[in-house]
């Protein structure tokens, strides 16, 4: 199986380098300084550094380079998953899906968005608790690889694992997209329970209310209970609220601490998708009629409420039975 990875941030390049493991890999990346130092010097410096890669990874800055590709991971951001499929020239390669996040505006789903822009394509989606750091230097780490077709999956994953890269089964998409596009507004709040020094009762706390809102978001748009609790959900969620190597959990150290997230984005290089996806799962939970608090308290301070002001009123709504 030939491999494409759209996107040379760090989780594509990761991505590239758990392929190459089984095979030559092409990487298309949208700037000119990582295709070259992926070619000359095998570094992604700007967005992986530090990190030998396999000199089985190519890179290209033309799309048209992947109509080859036997299967695409598509590792873009979220929010230019779209735009960015609209200009490959082949429409029907099966598309690994692993950015994590929303579509604002449309409030698709990131499968939505692939379906929509290339309607013959099968669709996976591979997701878990996965820094790009350790996958890239090849520390264990297990994924749900999550496909309706089952032979594809298999030859999916069979193609990615290694002793240290472990994909599991499911065939439940949507939920597996569920869990990493609404952990990532999860770790913002949990970052601002670090930020605003609230101790770790409260983070545990934030971590398993957190959890009965992505289940009951994820129930409500026909994911499995079970996909949820599983790596692509409560891995992920336990992974980025508990370490500042997590973009989103930093960024709400920063709102914790109270400084403004216009300030905190700005200039950034990297992407903290849940800043994008807090608002839309709003609007979206509150279209389904799906409570979802803490969701709501992250939107108020991206907005640039302070931060003891969205604390309080979380901690002062009417008490409530825990399931
Ligand atoms: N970094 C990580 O540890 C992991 C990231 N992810 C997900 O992977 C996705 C990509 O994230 P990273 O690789 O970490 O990105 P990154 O933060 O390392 O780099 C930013 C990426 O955004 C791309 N970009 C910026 N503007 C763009 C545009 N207009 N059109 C297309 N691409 C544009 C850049 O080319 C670069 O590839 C995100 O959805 C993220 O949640 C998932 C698992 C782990
Ligand atoms: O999704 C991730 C780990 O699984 C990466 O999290 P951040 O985007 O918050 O860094």
């Amino acid at each position: 199986m030939r491999i494409g990875v759209i996107g040379g941030g760090a989780w594509g390049t990761a991505l590239a380098q758990v392929a190459a493991r089984g095979g030559e890999v092409l990487l298309w990346a949208r700037e000119e300084e990582v295709v070259a130092a992926i070619n000359d010097r095998h570094e992604n410096s700007m967005f992986l550094p530090g990190v030998p890669l396999s000199p089985a990874i190519r890179a290209t800055g033309a799309l048209d380079d992947l109509a080859d590709r036997d299967a695409l991971l598509v590792v873009a951001p979220a929010q230019h998953v779209g735009a960015v499929l609209n200009l490959l020239p082949s429409k029907d390669t099966p598309l690994v899906l692993c950015a994590k996040g929303i579509e604002a505006g449309s409030r698709r789903l990131v499968g939505e968005v692939a379906q929509a822009a290339h309607p013959g394509a099968p669709i996976a989606v591979l997701s878990g608790p996965t820094f790009a750091h350790e996958v890239a230097v090849g520390l264990p780490t297990a994924v749900t690889l999550a496909c309706a077709d089952s032979a594809l999956q298999v030859r999916l994953a069979e193609r990615l694992a290694s002793p240290t890269f472990r994909p599991y089964a499911s065939s439940d998409v949507i939920g597996a997209e569920i869990g990493g596009a609404v952990k990532n507004v999860l770790a913002i709040a949990c970052g601002v329970v670090e930020g605003a020094g609230l101790g770790q009762n409260a983070r545990a706390a934030l971590i398993a209310r957190g959890f009965a809102e992505m289940t009951r978001f994820g129930l409500a748009r026909g994911a499995r209970a079970e996909t949820l609790a599983g790596l692509s959900g409560l891995g992920d969620l336990v992974l980025t609220c508990s370490s500042t190597s997590s973009r989103n959990f930093s960024l709400g150290v920063g709102l914790g601490q109270g400084r403004s997230a216009t300030d905190l984005l700005a200039d950034r290089r990297t992407v903290a998708e849940g800043a994008f996806t807090a608002p839309v799962l709003a609007e979206a939970a509150a279209e389904a009629g799906v409570d979802m608090p803490i969701t709501d308290a992250v939107c108020h301070l991206l907005q640039g409420a302070p931060a003891s002001e969205v604390i309080s009123s979380l901690l002062a709504r009417p008490r409530r039975d825990e399931a």
